[in-house]
């Protein structure tokens, strides 16, 4: 089986960068390494923090994000770093050619319940005619990300990566290497299962209501056929279904609450994950656009999002008034 960096030789990703990706894998690794440990390495629990968006951080959360920007500011190749855990861009090295963002660990009330967790990342090109720690380095549309991908911790630690080719899978082996287990993701134009948190039902506007309706109708509703439905409660665990076995997954507009664009995040947790899809012959759209399109306002800036299946993601756009 070949190793990542075997793989990124032959994609013919440039030296710079694929070093660069090494850096987060490596970094990568230690999270992996802790997060197994579980308790036994103290990782459980929450710390007395809050992150900018108001929300309490777990320790989990500040380690994860501690071990990356350690790596990543260390690294001759990185100009500047964002991250959910960061109020602000924080400045790397001024002559280095790309820019990074991660959520890094995501599904964060997973942790302490031993459940999937990851660490979503994304790379673009540095911004030259902008400071390292300024804003305008990551004011750029998903499209123009040059390597995007997750780690997932799950009973196995499986990294999805793509570097603007295939989507492929890896498996961390036992002696610390990912090895490629799946060279081209790929998923199917179909789907009977949706992913949801349905408890927002009340919140989503009418027509949102009424597709979800409609999947729940079955095959005695319009749609003909019957869905089955899961939620993680992990963005990288849910949309890592939908990579392997396909799917719809959603988290709209809560148009009655505080989430009125949704609750993930544009630059480090949709824009990845739609560009992963994408390269996997998945649909990823915020409702007309495509999350890959669409211009950032601010760091960290809240889209809806819906990915996955491209004719589900159409039915999904038609029951929406878009198509
Ligand atoms: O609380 P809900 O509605 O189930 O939200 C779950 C969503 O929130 C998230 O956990 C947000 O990510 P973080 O854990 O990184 O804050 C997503 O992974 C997940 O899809
Ligand atoms: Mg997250
Ligand atoms: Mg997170």
């Amino acid at each position: 089986m070949q190793s990542v960096e075997l793989q990124l030789t032959q994609d013919q990703v440039s030296p710079d960068m694929a070093e660069l990706v090494l850096t987060v894998l490596s970094a990568s690794k230690t999270i992996a390494h802790k997060v197994r440990r579980g308790a036994l390495a103290g990782v459980l629990g929450s710390a007395a923090q809050q992150n900018v968006q108001g929300e309490t951080q777990k320790n989990l959360d500040v380690i994860a994000n501690d071990i990356l920007k350690e790596a990543l500011l260390a690294s001759p190749h990185v100009r500047s770093v964002a991250s959910e855990e960061e109020d602000n861009v924080v400045a790397g090295n001024a002559q280095g050619g790309y820019v990074v963002a991660f959520d890094p660990l995501d599904g964060s009330s997973n942790i302490d319940i031993n459940g999937q967790i990851g660490t979503i990342f994304t790379i673009y090109r540095a911004v030259d005619d902008a400071a390292a720690d300024s804003p305008a380095q990551f004011a750029q549309q998903g499209r123009a990300q040059v390597c995007a991908g997750y780690v997932l911790y799950g009973p196995s630690t499986q990294l999805a990566l793509t570097t603007g080719g295939p989507s492929r899978l890896y498996t961390l082996d036992t002696d610390g290497e990912y090895l490629l287990t799946q060279a081209e993701l790929a998923i199917a134009v179909d789907c009977q299962e949706f992913s949801i948190n349905l408890s927002n039902l009340r919140h989503w506007a009418p027509t949102t209501q009424a597709y979800i309706q409609g999947l729940q109708a079955g095959k005695d509703g319009a749609r003909g056929k019957d869905f089955n439905m899961r939620w993680n409660g992990a963005m990288v665990g849910d949309v890592h279904r939908v990579l392997m076995r396909g799917g719809i997954f959603l988290y709209p507009a809560n148009t009655q609450s505080k989430l009125h664009n949704g609750k993930l995040r544009l630059l480090y947790e949709a824009n990845p994950m739609a560009m992963l899809v994408e390269k996997a012959g998945g649909k990823a759209v915020i409702g007309a656009q495509a999350i890959l399109d669409v211009l950032p306002e601010n760091l960290h800036q809240r889209v809806p999002v819906i990915l996955g299946a491209a004719n589900e993601v159409d039915a999904f756009l038609s029951a929406e008034g878009y198509a």
